[in-house]
């Protein structure tokens, strides 16, 4: 029987590619899922935000999560890599499982957070240069080969988009780059810690629209290296950018699926209202 909050909701349904393999008449190739979140509950205090949420995130490819304000879309981001653990008084129940790994029981949180990067509404780069910035989680690591960081300040910025535009000024405050430019080096900034996936929390609201359309190119470009999980605000963005969707009501996951499929023939009313405008 379908799952009422769609294809996507129940992992159990997620196929491996030995057994697509050994179906002959599925050609599609099924990605692994990256994360399974089962039953999970979260609480501020006495107020519950996330209610019951089960869903498995595809590898390599990008799921937005959608819905009106104040539908659980951000904690439920932050759950992915215990962001939420900062607050006071929060309380989590359920399962959230990274490369099958429970990452509330069984995962050091500093190891979680370097394999799952996050980056933010405003772009936040650190009041040092372009090439602190990059090397200053690397930094931390205790590397200091100098020839290795230089390949590596390279190699994020280039796969941030941003090399050519600051390649001459690496040793130049970030502070003076556009707040679009600020957006790409906080891209880069994560990326050179080589994480596995990157959460981002509506990165191009505070962007023009050029600028937010560099960022879009990039995530295109970057779902094919890492998992990206993206919370938005705009129904045109998810549309545009991302692979499977997950519409969210007042802390309920109501439909996850395949983008299209969600916009076009969406299983839900609840969905079909929101993304047709009728509330939101
Ligand atoms: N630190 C917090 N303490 C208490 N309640 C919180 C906290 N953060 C969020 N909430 C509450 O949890 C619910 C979900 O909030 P959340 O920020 O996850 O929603 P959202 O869908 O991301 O909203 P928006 O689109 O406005 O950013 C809301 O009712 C919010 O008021």
């Amino acid at each position: 029987m379908a799952c009422p909050a769609g294809r996507l909701t129940d992992f159990t349904e997620l196929m491996t590619e030995t057994e697509n393999m050994a179906n002959p008449a599925i050609n599609i190739e099924v990605p692994h899922s990256k994360f399974t979140v089962e039953n999970l509950n979260l609480y501020y205090g006495e107020k519950q935000a996330l209610h019951n949420i089960s869903m498995a995130i595809p590898e390599k490819q990008v799921t937005a999560l959608i819905g009106p304000s104040g539908c659980g879309k951000s904690t439920l981001l932050r759950t992915l890599n215990r962001m939420n653990d900062l607050i006071p008084g929060v309380r989590v129940e359920g399962r959230v499982a990274l490369d099958g790994q429970d990452i509330y029981h069984d995962t050091d949180v500093q190891q979680l957070r370097m394999k799952v990067g996050m980056v933010f509404q405003k772009p936040n780069p650190f009041p040092m240069s372009i090439y602190e910035n990059i090397t200053y989680g690397l930094r931390a690591q205790g590397i200091k080969d100098r020839r290795y960081l230089d390949e590596m300040v390279e190699k994020a910025l280039e796969g941030a988009a941003l090399w050519n535009e600051v390649k001459d000024r690496l040793h130049d405050s970030a502070m003076g780059l556009s707040g679009g430019q600020q957006q790409r080096l906080c891209i880069a900034r994560t990326i050179a810690m080589e994480p596995d996936v990157i959460l981002m929390d509506e990165p191009t609201s505070a962007l023009d629209p050029i600028a937010t359309a560099r960022v879009e190119d990039l995530m295109d470009r970057l779902s094919h290296d890492f998992t990206i999980v993206i919370v938005t605000h705009s129904m045109n963005q998810a549309r545009r950018i991302s692979r499977n969707t997950a519409f969210f009501l007042m802390g309920e996951l109501i439909e996850f699926d395949d983008t299209d499929r969600l916009f076009m023939t969406p299983s839900d009313k609840r969905t079909h209202d929101y993304i047709t405008g009728r509330f939101g």
